[in-house]
């Protein structure tokens, strides 16, 4: 009944907008008259009788006339409410057509750029690089850190226009405040007459592009991002200012047991730390000679090797550290040593390090300042999404950028070849008689890379290998007698090769094409390096997904390298819809856009994985 009840006074009390289209003027309505005033007026009709006929007749009729004035007053306010609820659909209806218009007036590139952009926002929800504390305590530096460096004062007197000039010719692209003018030579840098002598006897008389502008910039203190190619001399350019402002503390004060160090170099992986530690070891060894500048000490704090081997180094004072994540918090947390005088971090491969899980290690390693620091962040790839991320964790950070993030090394010669899958085994061998050695052969796999080693052994080639499974000696007897030339072929996994330089690399063979171009990129980059040129084979074939194969097709494109047959005839479907190609803001890839990002894809499933994980495990 009281359902019933309600049902009616729905329909008569609410009338929806559509029933009031429908009923256009609403003339046809009988209007609501409540209950309880219908019980009123029925009630004072009744009493009415037996009183004065005249009286109650003439009472009738004003009460007739009161309730028909009711009525049409009712009538009047429903009429009006239907013409508001009209008005408001058809403007609703408006504003729907007039997006639809804009919307189909829209290009592809503007519909996907919203797309990329609506993706974009849903993945940028990641808290910014700064230790727990500074963001609870809501810590935020807003100014660079101060050193006493300055330009020579003939580089000071320069125009702007002119460094925009010096910057073009070696194409350097900047972006930030207050960019400290890019100097040509080590001498202008003010760099330490021993050390500028070393650099030449290794035949680096001249900086690269990425030197002669990243190098000012840290030097002045400034937080920065350098982008720059695969063996163009970033390891330097994010080192001497490390080794100059320790050689400036130590000077102003030496340090004794216990003190510093004064700044980290943090790599992706220990064959890399282990890489630039021996390049540290070299360049403050050779600051050192002569006895003009102190010595300065360097600890390498990575897994897999005993701290007892470093502890000479900890028994004085430290400068510099070169770490990997991992092995460095551990050392922090055991008080080994601290950060409370560090004030100089520096990632290398910092895509990497941000994308590959070490955010919150880094986060952690954050926490272990007790100052502000200054914050560099290099990389050969730096996709759009990593770079907006790490500049909103810097303090007015300059953008140091020479070439397309991402982009192939040009003293690189691409050859991409057609190898059926059980063909490969049989024309790596032909493929190696391309250049003498000494060669490296990438593989995404494990297990491959162990299959290729044996099999190049069986056929009489001296081949190491070097992944992820093997312990530590194992990885460092292969990068020793592979650098030393005791062995012509090294075969690796991607991942474990990571940055390494080794001497005048001949060849690359990439034996299984990796799913991300980005990776693709440091791996061809092991050859042609420091001005050198190299040949880098890839070997595709139907297992390679086409998404990796349009981003190779762009980037050999990209690098005016020849493009085979085969790969040329694989369509763009956005190039179709007249898209423009521009990176894939999250890998950096050309050939697809962020909502078939490989990478993406990977990352999301690797997410979740670790959910199902943490959920077999009953949550966290
Ligand atoms: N100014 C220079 N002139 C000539 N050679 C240089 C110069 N600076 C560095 N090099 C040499 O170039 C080689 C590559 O340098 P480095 O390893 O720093 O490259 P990278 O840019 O870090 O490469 P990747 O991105 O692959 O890690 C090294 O052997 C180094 O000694």
């Amino acid at each position: 009944m009281s359902q019933s009840v309600a049902k009616r006074r729905r329909v008569q009390r609410s009338p929806t907008p559509e029933y009031k289209l429908d009923d256009d003027d609403g003339d046809s309505y009988v209007p609501y008259v409540p209950v309880a005033q219908r019980r009123q007026a029925k009630l004072a009709k009744l009493t009415s009788w037996g009183a004065n006929p005249d009286k109650g007749k003439a009472s009738r009729q004003e009460e007739e006339q009161e309730e028909k004035e009711g009525e049409e007053r009712e009538e009047e306010r429903l009429r009006e409410k239907a013409r508001k609820e009209r008005t408001l659909l058809m403007e609703a209806q408006e504003v729907h057509d007039r997006k639809a218009a804009e919307d189909a007036k829209k290009t592809t590139e503007e519909k996907e750029e919203e797309q990329d952009a609506e993706i974009l926002a849903a993945i940028a929800s990641r808290r910014k690089l700064a230790s727990d504390l500074e963001l609870a305590k809501g810590v935020q530096y807003t100014e660079p850190m101060k050193t006493s460096w300055k330009p020579p004062r003939f580089i000071q007197e320069r125009s702007d226009e002119e460094h925009r000039r010096l910057r073009e010719k070696y194409h350097i692209l900047v972006e930030g405040d207050n960019i400290p003018p890019p100097i040509e030579n080590f001498t202008d840098m003010k760099v330490p007459e021993p050390f500028v002598k070393f650099l030449k006897s290794k035949r680096i008389t001249t900086p690269t592009p990425i030197q002669l502008q990243g190098i000012p910039t840290a030097f002045a203190g400034r937080d920065m991002i350098g982008i720059a190619f695969t063996g163009s001399g970033k390891t330097l350019a994010f080192c001497l200012p490390l080794i100059m402002f320790a050689l400036e503390e130590e000077t102003r004060l030496p340090f004794t047991r216990g003190e510093g160090p004064v700044g980290v170099i943090l790599c992706p992986s220990r064959e890399l730390a282990s890489q630039t530690y021996e390049n540290v070891l070299t360049w403050t060894a050779a600051l050192s000679t002569g006895g003009r500048y102190p010595q300065l000490n360097t600890l390498l704090c990575i897994g897999g090797i005993s701290m007892g081997e470093q502890s000479h180094v900890l028994n004085k004072g430290l400068h510099v550290v070169v770490a990997t994540p991992g092995r460095l918090i551990d050392m922090l947390e055991k008080k080994k040593f601290t950060f409370d005088n560090c004030k100089y971090l520096c990632m290398d491969e910092a895509d990497r390090m941000i994308d590959l899980g070490f955010e919150d290690d880094v986060r952690n390693i954050m926490s272990f300042f007790r100052h502000q620091r200054q914050t560099l962040l290099f990389s050969a790839t730096m996709p759009r999404k990593i770079q907006d991320f790490a500049q909103q964790s810097l303090v007015k950070p300059i953008l140091v950028n020479v070439g397309r993030a991402g982009a192939a090394n040009l003293d690189v010669l691409q050859v991409v070849e057609y190898v059926k899958q059980e063909a490969k085994m049989v024309y790596l061998l032909e493929c190696l008689q391309k250049t003498p050695p000494p060669v490296i052969i990438f593989s995404e796999n494990k297990n491959e890379v162990d299959d290729i080693q044996e099999y190049l052994l069986l056929k009489g080639v001296e081949a190491v290998a070097i992944h992820g499974s093997k312990t530590q000696e194992e990885r460092q007897y292969a990068i020793k007698s592979f650098k030393s030339g005791a062995k012509d072929v090294m075969v690796a996994s991607g991942v474990a090769s990571k940055g390494l330089d080794f001497n005048d690399i001949q060849h690359v063979i990439i034996f299984s094409m990796p799913k991300e171009i980005e990776d693709y990129v440091h791996q061809i980059g092991r050859t042609g390096r420091s001005g050198k040129t190299g040949i880098a084979t890839t070997f595709v074939n139907m297992n390679t997904p086409e998404q990796t194969l349009l981003d190779l097709k762009y980037l050999l494109m990209e690098a005016g390298q020849k493009v085979p047959l085969f790969l040329m005839s694989i369509e763009d479907p956005r190039a179709a819809q007249g898209a423009s190609l521009k990176g894939c803001p999250v890998c950096g890839g050309l050939g697809h856009g962020i909502s078939n990002c490989p990478k993406l894809e990977d990352a999301q499933r690797r997410q979740m994985a670790s959910h199902r994980g943490a959920d077999d495990r009953g949550g966290y």
